[in-house]
């Protein structure tokens, strides 16, 4: 099977000659500190050799489980936040059908993602359409206590035994947790439902490979099997001896920081294809948490092309020259579909007749390039063979080393996000948590003398 392909050649030329190379010691340097655990945060490099760790007996318990939830539930309902909700809503977004949603299936239980805000209208509509429906729930949270997602599984358990009853409920709900602590794990062995562990070694947004994307992937009817392969060819392909020339995600991590270093502070994922658009959410919660600290980091950002050339276009082609672009190129559609011809021609789109929708797409996507390039935003090419779970395998493991060695080069712990706790404090102490009486005392203060 084909491997991903990088193609630097149009960042380079916006670079000092040199610039990369330059970064190569540091580089090989900071893959060597991945692999001998030597780096800053490197109580949490369990995701560094996970995909070849993977046994088949590991990936049966995780299907069997998906099997009995498919076989049960007409709905399940994946609650979890960040790297608990991210990378399962990205693989799944990206190999199902985009109608999915639409499409009744008996196979395919409809799969419905929460836990990742507090909306009350979602979470009434959602508690509005379950009714009456049988549905199961996937707790996942590592920590198992984190707000969006505990409070949308006290909704969902309440209101599932309300339907089922609560021995009916416990088959219906699996945990994916700590191993010992937090509220979900409590609360996972006290009703005795069945549940997965998440490592303590591999942070929220590098679990994808564990039952945190692996279970709720499995229950989508998606080959976990291929993901874990894709990975594993990756792992093996950015090996700590494989020479930095040779390495994509060590080229790749070294040309986004000589960037960096020149001048361009936000990175831009494009996607040609409306199915990866969840890619680039997971993609900017690797990199935002692990880069965006002690006041550094590139701004990963993502646009939806040709969609967002209708609206962030301009900015892109005209705007501050801060920008660069890296771009997810898939070679092949799954599928084929010809643009017919028409007699009358009233759109004036005979020009196209005969042709594939993916021509008139790849051609979009060149003149993109070209003229992104001409108008100074330096372009990174990923181009993969086609949207499959192989390929998204070697995507995500391709894109974690490639962060774990970018944050080396940008001096930072790349393994830990003290700046998400900010926002949390104040919350609770706003809510009068418990314990944050004194928190609740100093904002009430600082609200009043606003
Ligand atoms: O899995 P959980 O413990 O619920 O965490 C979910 C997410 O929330 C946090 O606040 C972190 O910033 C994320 O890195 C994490 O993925």
């Amino acid at each position: 099977m084909k491997s991903i392909s990088l193609d630097i050649t149009k960042a380079q030329q916006f670079l000092p000659a040199g610039a990369i190379m330059a970064l190569k010691e540091q580089t090989v340097a900071a893959r060597k500190g991945l692999e001998e655990g030597t780096v800053p945060g490197n109580d949490f490099l369990g995701w560094l050799h996970l995909p070849s760790s993977i046994t088949p007996e590991f990936l049966a318990e995780v299907k069997a489980v998906a099997e009995d939830l498919r076989s049960k539930a007409e709905v399940i309902v994946i609650a979890g936040i960040g790297g608990s909700y991210l990378g399962a809503k990205c693989v799944i977004e990206g190999l199902s059908n985009s109608f999915q949603w639409l499409v009744k299936d008996a196979k395919t239980p409809a799969i419905v993602f929460a836990g990742n805000n507090i909306g009350e209208d979602y979470l009434y509509e959602l508690t509005q359409y379950l009714q009456g429906k049988t549905f199961a729930i996937i707790n996942i949270s590592k920590s198992g206590t984190t707000t969006e997602t505990a409070l949308t599984f006290r909704l969902l358990k309440t209101q599932l035994e309300q339907q089922v009853g609560k021995e009916k409920a416990k088959d219906l709900i699996v945990a994916v947790t700590d191993a010992k602590k937090g509220a979900a794990r409590t609360c996972a062995d006290k009703e005795g439902y069945r549940s997965f562990i998440i490592p303590d070694n591999v942070g929220g947004r590098f679990s994808v490979l564990t039952p945190v994307g692996l279970l709720p992937i499995a229950c989508a009817g998606i080959d976990i099997d291929q993901l874990v392969v894709g990975a594993q060819a990756m792992e093996l392909q950015c090996a700590v001896d494989v020479p930095f020339e040779e390495n994509p995600a060590a080229i790749y991590a070294a040309t986004r920081n000589a960037l960096y270093q020149n001048g361009k502070k936000i990175e831009i994922l494009i996607n040609y294809q409306p199915k990866l658009h969840f890619y680039a959410e997971w993609w900017k919660q690797l990199f935002g948490e692990s880069e965006g600290k002690d006041k550094k980091g590139i701004f990963p950002a993502s646009c939806d092309f040709t969609t967002d050339l209708h609206s962030m276009g301009q900015w892109i082609q005209d705007g501050e020259r801060t920008i660069f672009e890296t771009c997810i190129s898939v070679e092949n559609p799954d599928n084929t579909l010809l643009f017919p011809h028409d007699e009358e021609n009233l759109d004036g789109l005979n020009f196209l007749a005969g042709k594939h929708i993916d021509e008139v797409n790849k051609n979009a996507e060149l003149g993109t390039r070209l003229a992104h390039v001409d108008g100074g935003v330096p372009n990174i090419l990923i181009s993969i063979e086609k949207l499959d779970a192989y390929n998204y395998g070697q995507l995500i493991y391709f894109f974690e080393i490639a962060c774990g060695i970018s944050g080396q080069l940008l001096g930072v712990n790349a393994f830990n996000q003290p700046g998400v706790e900010a926002y949390k404090k104040n919350m609770f102490a706003l809510l009068e948590k418990p314990g944050y009486e004194e928190e609740t005392k100093a904002i009430r203060a600082k609200l009043a003398a606003e």
